[in-house]
């Protein structure tokens, strides 16, 4: 997380290093507003998915039609997290590109690239399991960061962070499987965004493959991205490998 760099030294002195650590306190409080901005506009957009959906099924007894109800939402603030990532490159949060970027490319590929792109889809359970898993995480993880930075974070909150992913993690995973996988005949039926030769290119690409090779990633990804959490875990429930933070 961005950090205001307050041990600077006071008064008005101005030697180069005291304007530089001028620089970085304000530099960390801007970004600090920035991310508290992002935060708040992230756990609301995902509580109105939540809302939505509850008010969808409440109202029509099924869960037939909720994607088309709620695609729009869904697809402004999963694709708005692409900011994760570039918040980690420049600096601002202090966590790791590469397993962010696995995180939101796999999110941005579910919801572009397949539930999206393949209608006939929409309607399985495993994209609602999906959905579901999704927004209890992102709510619960955005409600941790804004409470965090605004350093009022109720322990509730950062238990479920830290916790409910242990489920909700392999859930999420196996309704993107499953999705994927209710795909396939379609994919191999419409041919959607595969190449065939002849072409002008001379390049051949068969989308139904590459979704298999995508399914069979997660095998040597998911494991990485789930131990990653049960280590933040350890670290911030239990105090454990403090020391081998950076700074
Ligand atoms: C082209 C196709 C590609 C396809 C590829 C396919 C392969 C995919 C394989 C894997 C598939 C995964 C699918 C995912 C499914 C789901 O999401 S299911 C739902 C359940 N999901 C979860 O529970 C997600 C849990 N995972 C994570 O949260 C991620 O790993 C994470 C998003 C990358 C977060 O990790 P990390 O940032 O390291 O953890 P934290 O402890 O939360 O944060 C560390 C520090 O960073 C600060 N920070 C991070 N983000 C922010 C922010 N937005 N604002 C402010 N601060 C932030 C945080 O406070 C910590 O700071 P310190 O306290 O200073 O340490």
């Amino acid at each position: 997380m961005a950090s205001s760099e307050e041990d600077g030294a006071g008064g008005g002195g101005g030697s180069l290093e005291e304007k530089e650590k001028g620089r970085k306190r304000r530099l960390g409080a801007l970004a600090t507003a920035w991310l508290i901005g992002y935060n708040i506009a992230m756990t609301a957009g995902w509580l109105v998915l939540a809302i939505a959906m509850a008010r969808f099924y409440m109202q029509k007894g099924t869960y037939k039609g909720l994607y088309k109800t709620i695609q729009k939402t869904l697809k402004f603030f999963q694709t708005f997290a692409v900011l994760e990532v570039v918040h980690c490159a420049v600096g601002i949060v202090h966590t790791s590109v590469l397993v962010t970027g696995v995180q939101v490319s796999s999110r941005i590929f579910m919801v572009w690239f397949i539930t999206h792109s393949i209608k006939q889809i929409q309607n399985e359970e495993s994209v609602i399991l999906f959905l579901v898993v999704w927004t209890v995480t992102e709510i619960t993880r955005y409600s941790f960061y804004t409470f965090s930075l605004l350093n009022h974070l109720p322990y509730f909150i950062k238990w479920a962070r830290y916790n409910f992913f242990i489920i909700l993690y392999p859930a999420g995973v196996a309704g993107e499987l499953l999705t994927i996988y209710a795909a396939l005949p379609y994919v191999k039926k419409t041919g959607i965004f595969s190449l065939r030769l002849p072409n002008k290119y001379n390049v051949s690409f068969d989308y139904y493959y590459f979704l298999i090779i995508v399914m069979a990633s997660y095998i040597p990804l998911f494991p990485q991205l789930y131990f990653h959490m049960l280590w933040q875990r350890r670290k911030v429930l239990h105090g454990e490998v403090i020391v081998e933070k950076d700074d």
